[in-house]
């Protein structure tokens, strides 16, 4: 049993018309939040993440509060690493840091499979309490990709420049190839779970891979992101796929069987269009704006809006995610003007 009500993000996704523009923010379960901050004083992301009450109230207060048109789940994308025996730790101020980095083909040989009924069932348990009873809006489920779990795993924590990733990529590319189906495999079996579970879209987070260039990703990561899009594509939710500083890489995923290209705030989405993007474009406010004046804000997303809305298939994001700083007030105050202004010029 499911009780979405408002499918209008479900819709934009497919490519279809809509009534209005919808919106919803990349973070916006966490930091930015006074509540979500409370919380964390007292437990830590795992923790929250290991509590399906909790979790699920966390991934609901944004929805309650900013009126955006989907949820996303809150936890993190190293989530169901441990289960293939990574040793990780979120640390305060640093992010995910590894004890176990990955060196050589052994180390690859020994990550296991994932089993997400008996190695994350509170996942599961949350995505079934909102989507069976909580939320009124489509639930997204997500993971990493392999590029950007692959770089946490071999550089020990968060990377600059990716060095050791790429060393290992081109001196040992048959230790790479068994890296990429593992965790192909892994994300297969995880966004799997997370939609008979009751997810009704998934994002593809490969926030780093955009430090590759065109041949190496063509080489060493799009076979992998064929095998898992095409896997996935016979779920029939809409897949969502993402990156930061990836513009040169936008044309690679269109040619992927997902539905909607997520950009950063460097390519404009008219840019992405002329390029020959035909799928849904997800986007693409600079972050960094919700911390300007409201004129500015409301300028800058009205452009956005403007270039979105030329033709069906347009979701408004920021470009990455909100920053810690930023004033929910601000969020609640946007959400409102792109379903009032996009409403205004597409509503019947
Ligand atoms: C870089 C980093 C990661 N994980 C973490 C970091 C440290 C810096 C930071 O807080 O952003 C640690 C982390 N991740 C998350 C928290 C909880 C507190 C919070 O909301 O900030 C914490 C402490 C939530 C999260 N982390 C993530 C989500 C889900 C995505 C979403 O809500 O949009 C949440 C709630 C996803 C995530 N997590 C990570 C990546 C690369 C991504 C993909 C999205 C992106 O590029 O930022 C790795």
């Amino acid at each position: 049993m499911s009780k979405v009500i408002n499918d209008t993000f479900l819709k934009a996704a497919r490519g279809e018309a809509t009534d209005y523009v919808p919106v919803w923010y990349m973070r916006q379960a966490g930091r930015s939040q006074p509540e979500y901050r409370e919380i964390k004083e007292k437990y830590s992301l795992f923790e929250i993440t290991h509590q399906p009450e909790l979790c699920a109230y966390v991934t609901r207060l944004p929805v309650e509060q900013y009126d955006v048109d989907a949820a996303i789940l809150y936890k993190d994308i190293m989530t169901p690493l441990p289960a293939m025996g990574v040793d990780v730790e979120i640390k305060s101020g640093i992010g995910p840091v590894i004890s176990n980095p990955v060196k050589s083909l052994s180390d690859v040989e020994k990550l296991g499979a994932i089993n997400p009924e008996s190695d994350i069932p509170y996942v599961l348990d949350t995505i079934k309490l909102l989507t069976e009873e909580q939320l009124s809006v489509p639930l997204i489920g997500f993971s990493g990709a392999p590029f950007t779990l692959a770089s946490y795993m071999i550089e020990g924590g968060p990377s600059k420049n990716y060095n050791k990733t790429k060393a290992f990529m081109y001196a040992q590319p048959e230790a790479w190839f068994a890296l990429m189906d593992k965790l192909g495999d892994m994300v297969i079996t995880y966004v799997k779970s997370q939609i008979k579970a009751g997810a009704k879209a998934i994002q593809i987070f490969d926030s780093w891979v955009g430090a590759l260039n065109v041949q190496d990703y063509r080489t060493f990561i799009k076979p992998v992101m064929n095998r898992i899009f095409s896997e996935l594509k016979k779920e029939n939710v809409p897949l969502i796929m993402f990156g930061v500083g990836a513009s040169h890489l936008a044309m690679e995923w269109n040619d992927l069987p997902l539905d909607v290209v997520g950009l950063d705030w460097r390519l404009q989405v008219s840019e992405a269009r002329e390029l020959g993007i035909q799928k849904t474009v997800m986007g693409n406010l600079d972050p960094a704006i919700l911390l300007a004046p409201w004129n500015v804000i409301e300028e800058r997303a009205k452009a956005i809006l403007d270039q979105g809305m030329a033709q069906p298939g347009y979701i408004f994001n920021l470009g990455h995610g909100v920053f810690p700083s930023v004033n929910p007030e601000t969020l609640k105050k946007l959400t409102a003007f792109i379903h009032e202004y996009s409403a205004s010029k597409l509503g019947k």
